[in-house]
């Protein structure tokens, strides 16, 4: 909660029992009037943008290549300006600060201008805009007070005033607490995660401004804000640093698609949309890995070993021969030595290439060995007779026994092709990894064709980073391009600059860069952004990345991760105490160490927003009971439904499972109920909540739209409900071999209500 000496609020709305306070409702109006006139303004931004893009559109293509080109980037420049607009719309403005100086500033999603070039409101992510998040009364930072405006989309319906000038405390005539605060954290949830931007805590603001560089890893308990502050971190990062971040982009990582839906619409409603959001099975672009269904198998998947592995399994594949080898080529006979292979072998080794790309280079030197030698033989038959002998390179190439020869040696491979053959062929596994048991081995296996899972997703990528372009004519392809493109970027870079006194007078400076005007002239496809780019390219390096969830990352998916951010960039946020992964950390520097030794800061947070008082309680007895340590944390309110326990007979687990969700349903009126359950029961109870409340059902945790759903406690994990239903929680525990973690995470999920419905006996601490 803020630390302010007194808080007032007016709040004019219907469900408000208070008597408004007259001052108040004063000030309600006076905002009202400054807030129209913002949304005025950026109305007015809107049509003019709307109007630039219509005439350059009208334009079109005529003109020079440089003309075209330019235009072409402005009108980007216009529809992303546009679609910034757009998203801000709902709650534009939510803040102002009254300064010592008499000053007063506005605080709201984006930074505004009139026409005239005066300030009307600051961008919250602006340097002067901190202490609308950091100012207390002891420490005021020349704040007399700080109003948070209540917005219900274009209206303001209340203020609250945080006086931290004692001097200011008289004039304020009523003390509520935290209402904006409150009024956020008891909001009906719709399934979409919100922002926090009007109720950022001081502590949160400390982590989400911190400095660009290095690893920070961010640790602390269900409901502190972690995803939030990661996600309002990573659009501070991009507005402080745009330069920088524009063209690399920024990757977040979350645990799974559901996540990922979660949280999609949070940065764009903070006026930003050029990141790329990821689960951890999409990594690998083309392949969606399915969850791994053996927890003993995720567990020696994400083992770094894997790294070593690999890299023996790809090598594996070139071999010499034993002894010389005829090859027939346009019927001449030909005797390829050991000693040939040997030499082309080293060769290609020695470029230092990936496998495929260096393939070329062997396929080149023994291809023409071969030539040369069959020269020889020609020569010796004709007596001299100096034929034309240019094709005979070709002919070498193509002739069936050398291919045949070549593939033996040096078989081109895909990274999907050598994981498979990994797992179905236990010789070519047990030939290259002497480190994993027969047992290990034997889990490890699966038939040809069986589905990539999420565990696969690290080795997939790091056999692609040895293996390189599988397609040899497509290495030429992208070096031409490489090339090409670095031409490109240097006459963009002059095209900016003919544009830059343009935009500046536009006041948006900034928007456009080289790299940008580079995408517009490529001649083939869509214009993609950085992070469309990005999303196709496995070998994209980020800016900065954020991965939300990461105390459940194995060694291998840190070890990919690491590779996707050479500069080391990255804010990783997590609990310890709720991993469940057989590969979850114990210790952030346990996990980290390996990749950045002790170049890391952990930072805490250690207030939760999200689960009443009562239920946080009963969720820290239940995991201490059972061996977990969690730090004790502090709650914001203690909620209004203690947690409800009942125990039923053996054959009503389900129907009475269903009949909490109709209560808890009814108690907290509109938002979310989730039945929180173990596997084996997820069908069956789905199935009974659908036959009692129809399509409101949700099909699993990917339909978080739909009011009532079954989902397992892993699927669960980072999501919030207004109300939990937590079925048969010994079983839950008994899933993940008796780490509480799951178990944790089920019991932090409510926003208001929690409801335990058991046949079994509790688990202990209940
Ligand atoms: N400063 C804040 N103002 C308003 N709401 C907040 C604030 N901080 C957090 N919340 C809300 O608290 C809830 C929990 O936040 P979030 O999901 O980011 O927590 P978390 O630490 O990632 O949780 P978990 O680890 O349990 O998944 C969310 O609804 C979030 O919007």
């Amino acid at each position: 909660m803020s630390d302010s000496q007194s808080s007032a609020t007016a709040e004019i709305m219907p469900e408000d029992n208070d008597v408004p306070v007259p001052g108040l409702e004063a000030g309600v109006e006076e905002e009202r009037e400054y807030v129209g006139m913002l949304y005025h303004r950026l109305d007015e931004l809107r049509a003019e943008k709307e109007a630039q893009l219509a005439k350059v559109r009208r334009v079109g293509s005529r003109g020079t290549m440089q003309n075209a080109s330019e235009r072409d980037a402005f009108a980007a420049m216009y529809e992303d300006r546009l679609a910034q607009l757009n998203a801000v719309d709902d709650r534009l403005v939510f803040g102002r600060l009254d300064h010592d100086s008499g000053e007063c500033r506005y605080i709201g999603r984006i930074g505004l201008t009139s026409a005239s070039h005066q300030r009307l409101m600051l961008d919250w992510r602006a340097p002067e805009a901190g202490v609308f998040y950091q100012a207390t009364a002891f420490e005021r930072q020349g704040v007399r007070r700080r109003r948070h405006l209540l917005l219900k989309r274009r209206e303001v319906h209340g203020v609250e005033d945080d006086v931290l000038d004692a001097s200011m405390l008289e004039e304020a005539s009523h003390n509520h607490g935290d209402g904006a605060l409150l009024a956020a954290l008891t909001a009906r949830r719709t399934g979409q995660m919100g922002d926090i931007v009007a109720t950022i805590q001081s502590e949160q603001d400390r982590i989400i401004r911190a400095d660009l560089p290095g690893v920070m890893v961010v640790q602390g308990g269900p409901g502190t804000g972690k995803t939030a502050v990661a996600l309002h971190r990573a659009a501070y990062l991009l507005y402080s640093h745009r330069d920088r971040l524009k063209s690399a982009g920024v990757l977040i990582v979350g645990p799974n698609t559901t996540f990922m839906s979660y949280i999609d619409r949070v940065l764009p409603s903070l006026g930003e949309t050029g990141v790329v959001l990821s689960s951890l099975a999409d990594l690998f672009p083309g392949v969606h890995g399915t969850p791994e269904p053996d927890s003993r198998v995720e567990e020696i998947k994400g083992r770094l070993d894997w790294v070593g592995i690999i890299g023996a399994a790809v090598t594996h594949r070139q071999r010499t021969i034993p002894d010389v080898r005829d090859v027939t080529v346009d019927g001449t006979r030909v005797g390829v030595t050991p000693k040939m292979v040997n030499r082309a072998l080293e060769r290609a080794r020695a470029t230092g290439k990936p496998y495929n790309e260096a393939r070329t280079t062997f396929v080149k030197v023994l291809v023409k060995e071969i030539a040369e030698k069959l020269e020889r033989i020609i020569e010796k038959r004709s007596e001299g007779n100096d034929a034309d002998r240019s094709y005979l390179v070709e002919d070498v190439r193509s002739a069936r026994d050398v291919r045949v020869l070549l593939n033996l040696c040096w078989m081109p491979r895909s990274p999907q092709g050598l994981l498979e053959d990994l797992f179905a062929k236990p010789n070519y596994l047990s030939d290259v990894a002497p480190e994993l048991s027969a047992a290990e081995r034997e889990l490890l296996k699966r038939a040809p064709g069986s589905p990539f899972t999420s565990a696969d997703v690290p080795l997939l990528d790091e056999a692609a980073e040895l293996l390189g372009t599988l397609d040899e004519s497509a290495g030429r392809e992208a070096a031409r391009q490489k090339a090409a493109a670095a031409r490109s970027l240097d006459n963009a870079q002059r095209a900016v600059e003919n544009a830059s006194p343009q935009l500046e007078e536009m006041g948006i400076e900034g928007f456009l860069d080289a790299q940008a005007v580079v995408d517009m002239n490529a001649e083939s496809g869509p214009r993609l952004t950085a992070a469309e780019r990005a999303q196709v390219d496995r070998s994209w390096t980020y800016g900065h990345v954020v991965v939300d969830e990461a105390q459940e990352l194995s060694a291998m998916q840190w070890h990919v991760l690491m590779r996707r951010c050479p500069l080391k960039s990255f804010t990783i946020v997590g609990d310890i105490a709720q991993g469940s992964s057989p590969s979850a950390a114990s210790s952030w520097q346990q996990a980290m160490a390996p990749f950045v030794g002790e170049r890391m800061r952990v930072e805490e947070l250690t207030v939760n927003y999200r689960t009443p008082g009562t239920i946080v309680e009963l969720a820290e007895r239940v995991a201490e009971a059972n061996g977990l340590h969690t730090t004790s944390l502090r709650t914001v309110r203690d909620g209004d439904y203690p947690p409800v326990i009942e125990q039923v007979p053996g054959d009503q687990l389900v129907t009475a499972a269903t009949a909490a969700v109709r209560a808890e349903h009814d108690r907290v009126g509109e938002g979310l109920v989730a039945a929180i359950v173990p596997e084996r029961l997820l069908s069956l109870t789905r199935r009974s909540l659908v036959a009692e409340f129809g399509a409101r059902v949700g099909h699993g945790a990917g339909s978080l739209s739909e009011d009532i759903l079954a989902l397992s406690a892993e699927e669960a994990k980072g999501l919030e409900f207004d109300a939990v239903v937590l079925v048969e929680p010994a079983e839950i525990l008994e899933e993940t071999a008796g780490r509480v973690g799951s178990l944790y995470v089920a019991l932090t999920r409510p926003t208001h209500a929690l409801h335990v419905i058991a046949v079994r006996e509790l688990p202990a601490g209940f």
